[in-house]
């Protein structure tokens, strides 16, 4: 048997996950030279006739049609099935051939009944498992569910998935920080005065209440995406790009990873008030279709961590993102400390210097002071700009590549999930005592605090 995958099955396929993130990304893979045909399965509850199935897939795989893609969706097909059900699930499996990737679409809720229900079935062969994230709601559902996954198959079969891995950007910081080494030795406390983690987005709920509502944007962004972002902008040089080298680095920074308050209180959380985004008029969150104002859901979260190792002992990492922002920034920002000292005649601007890793779109910036034109001891600011190449595949196209090619780098080991869990849960407490109010921002704005209106 080979490491390849010859069967995708997709539980939840009827599901907003699948149709819009999981099939356009296989889309993407499938256009590109490194596409290779797939057998496609979609499960679901829903009575789906193989030919509705197979309009969705096609639809999906619109956004980057390939040849490779038309044939994949025209011989994908769907089965009927509750896949917490272990006779459905058997069903499922026997429809398949060779190896299968198993891949759960599914709210956290559902996807434990499902372990629990696959815990009681013979698994085929070499079965590998994709979760998607939110994997687990807490630290000790995370644990639980990883407890119950190692039981099933072994870690290296086992894909946690979250597209931001795949991210371009996110993947050059490899090569930017350990194949430049201009950069390597300045990313440390001497050099480094904060780090800014920042994905804000002009997006709002777009129709995800039912899911968005439940998780608030210090799960949904932080304590996955964004504490992944963390790891790969701060870790060691690893030995090695592979799966073991690359994770094991990652885990290893988590490890040393802490609220700056170590009680959780140096956070921020708050939700969008009415607004205007792009002309686009908003309601406040609260007044969102589905949401339940009681559970005060925050749409921006900021948390300030600190790194206890040698490398970036007091530095803090400020971690935020915001939904409903009116500038979408994306972006990795080290502020560097000042010079220790700037030769006496010297004069003109003055404020940290800083290094931007842009997102989206990609970019890499630099800021310096060189000598003006007019005046050669009166600095400028001058900076230093590249594009960043986007990658041939989505996010999601880059992450299944991996998963159907076997290779667990681009996915997010056990024990990383946990230790973002581990990470956020002070906060998460911090918040549940309520010692972190919930604020406010107008929709369309920076996500600054709404300003309170002047008594009297
Ligand atoms: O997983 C998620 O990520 C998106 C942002 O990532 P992008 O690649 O779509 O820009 C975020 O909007 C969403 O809330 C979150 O669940």
């Amino acid at each position: 048997m080979t490491d390849r995958i010859d069967t995708l099955i997709v539980l939840g396929a009827g599901g907003d996950l699948a149709s819009r993130l999981l099939l356009p990304g296989l889309a993407s893979l499938l256009a590109s030279p490194r596409g290779e045909a797939v057998q496609l399965i979609g499960v679901d509850r829903g009575e789906v006739t193989d030919a509705a199935w197979q309009s969705t897939v096609s639809a999906a795989f619109a956004t980057e049609a390939s040849e490779l893609g038309s044939s994949v969706a025209a011989k994908s097909f769907y089965l009927r099935g509750d896949a917490t059900d272990a006779d459905d699930l058997r069903r499922v499996f026997d429809a398949a051939t060779g190896r299968i990737a198993l891949y759960f679409a599914l709210p956290p809720a559902v996807t434990i009944l499902v372990v629990k229900a696959l815990s009681s079935i013979d698994l085929p062969k070499g079965i590998v498992f994709a979760l998607e994230k939110p994997f687990g709601t807490d630290l000790a559902s995370a644990r639980a569910l990883n407890r119950r996954l190692e039981k099933l198959v072994p870690e290296e079969q086992i894909f946690r998935v979250d597209h931001f891995l795949g991210k371009s950007t996110v993947l050059n910081l490899l090569g930017l920080r350990f194949a430049n080494r201009i950069f390597e030795p300045l990313m440390s406390a001497p050099n480094v005065e904060k780090v800014e983690i920042v994905f804000d987005e002009k997006l709002a709920l777009e129709g995800r209440a039912g899911y968005y509502d439940k998780a608030g944007a210090l799960a949904d962004m932080i304590q996955s995406h964004l504490l992944l972002v963390l790891a790969l902008t701060a870790m060691e040089p690893p030995a090695s790009v592979g799966a073991d080298d690359l994770r094991g680095g990652m885990a290893q920074v988590l490890r040393a990873t802490r609220p700056w308050e170590k009680d959780g209180t140096s956070s921020r959380r708050a939700h969008y008030t009415a607004g205007t985004i792009d002309g686009r008029e908003l309601p406040a969150y609260a007044d969102e279709d589905g949401v339940d104002p009681a559970r005060e859901t925050e749409t921006l979260a900021e948390v300030t961590l600190a790194i206890d190792n040698w490398r970036w002992a007091g530095v803090p990492f400020v971690l935020r993102s915001g939904k409903a922002i009116g500038e979408a920034k994306q972006q990795i920002v080290v502020t560097l400390r000042a010079v220790p000292h700037l030769p006496t005649g010297l004069r003109g601007p003055t404020g940290p210097a800083q290094l931007r890793i842009a997102m989206k779109p990609a970019a890499l910036e630099l800021d310096l002071l060189v000598n003006g034109e007019d005046d050669p001891f009166e600095l400028e600011r001058v900076v230093l700009d590249s594009p960043l190449r986007a990658g041939e595949l989505s996010a999601y196209g880059e992450v299944l590549y991996g998963l159907l090619d076997g290779d667990a780098t681009l996915s997010v080991r056990g024990d990383v999930a946990e230790q973002c869990w581990r990470i956020v849960a002070p906060v998460i407490a911090a918040w549940k005592r309520g010692e972190v109010p919930l604020e406010g921002y107008a929709a369309g704005s920076s996500g600054a605090p709404a300003r309170t209106r002047p008594r009297g």
